[in-house]
Parts: C-alpha cells; sequence; structure tokens
C-alpha cells in the first residue's frame, strides 16, 4: 500500500500503479463475476470490468431494464441471465440491488452462497443495519465491498476517458483468507482511481451524510436559498440561475476540481476574494448545527429506517417521481432548463 499524506494525516491507499489491471486480472482468473441488478451501479461496474478483461455476468430480471442489458451487449444465456441462474453461476455475487430492495432478495441470495464463494456490495448499508434488513451473511463465504465514489453514470464515463472514481474498499468477512486481494482486485476492476480502505459502518455513515449533505441535499437547498433571495429582489431569473448555478459548475467548480479552492478564488477578482473569504466562515457557521443533526440521524439509523421504509412501499417510484418533478418544475430548474439549451456547444 501506498502511504500518501493527506493534509498531515499519514493513510495507505491502493494505487493502480502497485496493484495493476494484470494482477487483479490475476486474482481474480478462476472466479465468475455476477453483477446482480442493472440500475445505476450495475451497467457501470459491470460494462468496465468485461471491458477491462474479466469473466462477467449480469443477473436482472425481465422488463426494461434487461433490453438495456441487451442493448449494451449482454448476451442472453451466454453473459445475461435470469436472477436466480446468474446465482447459480456466479462465483462473486456482487448485490446491486438498490439497499431497499436487496432486503427482498436476500433470502434468495443467501441461498446461492455456497461456501467458497464471495459477497460483494458496493455500499456498507445491508450489513450495518442488519436489524433493520436481516442481512446476515453465512460465515463461510468472503464478504466485501467497493464503493466507488460516484454515480455509476459518471464511472462508466470516467472509464470510456481513461479517467478514473476513486473507490473505498472494506473487509466484512474473510473466510478463505484471499478476501483482500479480491476486494482490492475488484476495485480495480470495476475502474477506480485509487482506493482507499474503511469498514462497513464508515463507508455507510461517510455515505449517507455526504449525499444528504454537500453532495446532494445541502447543495441544493443553498442554491435555492440564494435563487430565492435573488429573485425576490428583482432578479430575473436569468440572472438569478447564472449567478447561482450556472456560474459554478460551468466555470468555477472545474477549477476547483483542477487545483483546490484557493486556486479557483485567486483566478477570481480580488473583489470576489476578499467577500468569499469573509462569508465562508458564516455559512460554514450556519450550516454546522445541521451537518451535525444528520450525522446524528445517520448514526441513530433513523436515516437508513427511513429509506428503506419509504423505498419499500409499492408506489415508492410514483411518490418519487412526483418529487422529482417538484424539483423539475421549480422555477430554478426550469430556468436551468432553458440556460442549457443555449450552450453554445448545444446549438
Ligand atoms: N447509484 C449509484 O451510482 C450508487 C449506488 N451505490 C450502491 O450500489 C447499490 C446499487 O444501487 P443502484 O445502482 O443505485 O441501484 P438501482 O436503484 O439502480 O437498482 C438496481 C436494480 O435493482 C433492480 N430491482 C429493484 N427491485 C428489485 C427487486 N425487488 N427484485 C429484483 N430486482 C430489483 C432494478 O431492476 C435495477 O436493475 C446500492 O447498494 C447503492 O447504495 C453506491 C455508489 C453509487
Ligand atoms: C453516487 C453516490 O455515491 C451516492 C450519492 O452515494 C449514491 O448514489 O448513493
Ligand atoms: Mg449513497
Ligand atoms: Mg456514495
Amino acid at each position: 500500500m501506498a502511504k500518501i499524506n493527506f493534509g498531515g494525516v499519514e493513510e495507505d491507499v491502493v494505487t493502480r500503479e502497485e496493484f495493476p489491471l494484470e494482477k487483479a486480472l490475476d486474482v481474480l482468473k478462476d472466479e465468475v463475476i455476477a453483477v446482480i441488478g442493472y440500475g445505476v451501479q450495475g451497467p457501470g461496474q459491470s460494462l468496465n470490468m468485461r471491458d477491462n478483461g474479466f469473466n462477467v455476468i449480469v443477473g436482472q430480471r425481465k422488463g426494461k431494464t434487461y433490453d438495456k442489458a441487451v442493448a449494451d451487449g449482454w448476451v442472453p444465456g451466454e453473459t445475461l441471465f435470469e436472477i436466480e441462474e446468474a446465482l447459480e453461476r456466479g462465483t462473486i455475487i456482487c448485490f446491486l440491488l438498490s439497499d431497499a430492495a436487496q432486503i427482498e432478495l436476500w433470502p434468495t441470495v443467501k441461498s446461492y452462497l455456497k461456501p467458497g464463494k464471495s459477497l460483494y456490495f458496493s455500499h456498507g448499508f445491508g450489513v450495518t443495519y442488519k436489524d433493520q434488513t436481516g442481512i446476515v451473511p453465512p460465515t463461510d463465504v468472503d464478504v466485501f465491498l467497493v464503493a466507488p465514489k460516484g454515480s455509476g453514470t459518471s464511472l462508466r464515463r470516467l472509464f470510456v476517458e481513461g479517467k478514473g472514481l476513486n473507490s473505498s474498499f472494506a473487509i466484512y468477512q474473510d473466510a478463505s483468507g484471499h478476501a483482500r486481494e479480491k476486494c482490492i482486485a475488484m476495485g480495480i476492476g470495476v475502474g477506480s482511481g485509487y482506493l482507499f480502505e474503511t469498514d462497513f459502518y464508515k463507508e455507510v455513515t461517510s455515505d449517507l451524510t455526504g449525499e444528504r449533505g454537500t453532495l446532494m441535499g445541502a447543495i441544493q437547498g443553498i442554491f435555492a436559498a440564494q435563487y430565492e433571495v435573488l429573485r425576490a429582489n428583482g432578479h430575473s431569473p436569468s440572472e438569478a440561475f447564472n449567478e447561482t448555478v450556472e456560474e459554478l459548475t460551468q466555470s468555477l467548480m472545474p477549477l476547483v476540481a483542477e487545483n483546490g479552492m484557493d486556486w479557483m478564488y485567486a483566478n477570481c477578482s480580488t473583489t470576489a476574494q476578499r467577500g468569499a473569504l469573509d462569508w465562508w466562515k458564516p455559512f460554514r457557521d450556519a450550516t454546522k448545527p445541521v451537518f451535525e443533526q444528520l450525522y446524528n440521524s445517520v448514526k441513530a439509523g433513523e436515516q437508513a429506517n427511513i429509506s428503506i421504509t419509504r423505498n419499500s412501499q409499492p408506489d415508492y417510484r410514483e411518490k418519487l417521481e412526483e418529487e422529482l418533478k417538484e424539483l423539475r418544475e421549480s422555477e430554478m430548474w426550469k430556468a436551468g432548463t432553458a440556460v442549457r439549451s443555449l450552450r453554445p456547444e448545444r446549438s
């Protein structure tokens, strides 16, 4: 493992240099990797592994998603199967159904986990919240996770561009004595950038916090708050959207991604720098109590409970669609649609 200094804290990480693809292919040469579920992570991970030369099959129930798998080049009866058939054939079972759906399929999956097989997750959810999910793996299988830090869509896109998303990895159970190398080999296989180690509990608590926080929940909240204040003060939707979202995604965040926040600041006016340096701390202080409340709720298992309860309802898709529609049809995001349509590269 490479020792890297992260802001004064030394951590062991796995890079592609020290664990090259050839090594990963060798570690998994006798395995049949069965990706169960072809939603968001399923396609990204299975296609990347297939293109990397691994022996991969997909298990997906019939329907629209199955058809998508066929369109992506998976061949029924050869590399694409009904779920139970894939579970039978696979030696590494990648459980990539939505976290709520995993509960329903678990008894089936469990019945195919013969000794010597491995169970792979991309989230610590099912195992950590076992009191709520009932997911307790048999003791004679390896259990590990690789959690790409981003959407399966980006995992695939970046792979195709020759880049990679970073992933965490964790070993929950090492029955074979080889769980660790198998897990890291899977991490390399799915197209990770570098891999950092965690455990199932830390993976799920950080992930649930991040997606509810700065990655998705908080960012939308801050966008909405600023947009509303600008609109209430007479600014047009164009002006409010550009000043809240478009400039951030098109101009400033790519600079942050490239070289950090200070460098982005340094490439803005001295006026902007002065203001940003004065205001970031009040924003931190105003939102920190909300982040603390969020983390405590995650820690107490409340967020898992809400996710399971809400996402197990028979009409959850319709309800979800209504909430997404509320976002899509808000003035801010409708303004966004118009703004995007005017990007020079789209006309
Ligand atoms: N969406 C993402 O990009 C990320 C997801 N993860 C984790 O990866 C895992 C998979 O998540 P997603 O790809 O988002 O899943 P998803 O919500 O896209 O669902 C995956 C598949 O589950 C199937 N499915 C749903 N209910 C089913 C049932 N009752 N029986 C059989 N099949 C059923 C669907 O047909 C779909 O193909 C989860 O543990 C998630 O937390 C981790 C990182 C990012
Ligand atoms: C994309 C990702 O890693 C998330 C936000 O945690 C998720 O989709 O669960
Ligand atoms: Mg998540
Ligand atoms: Mg995540």
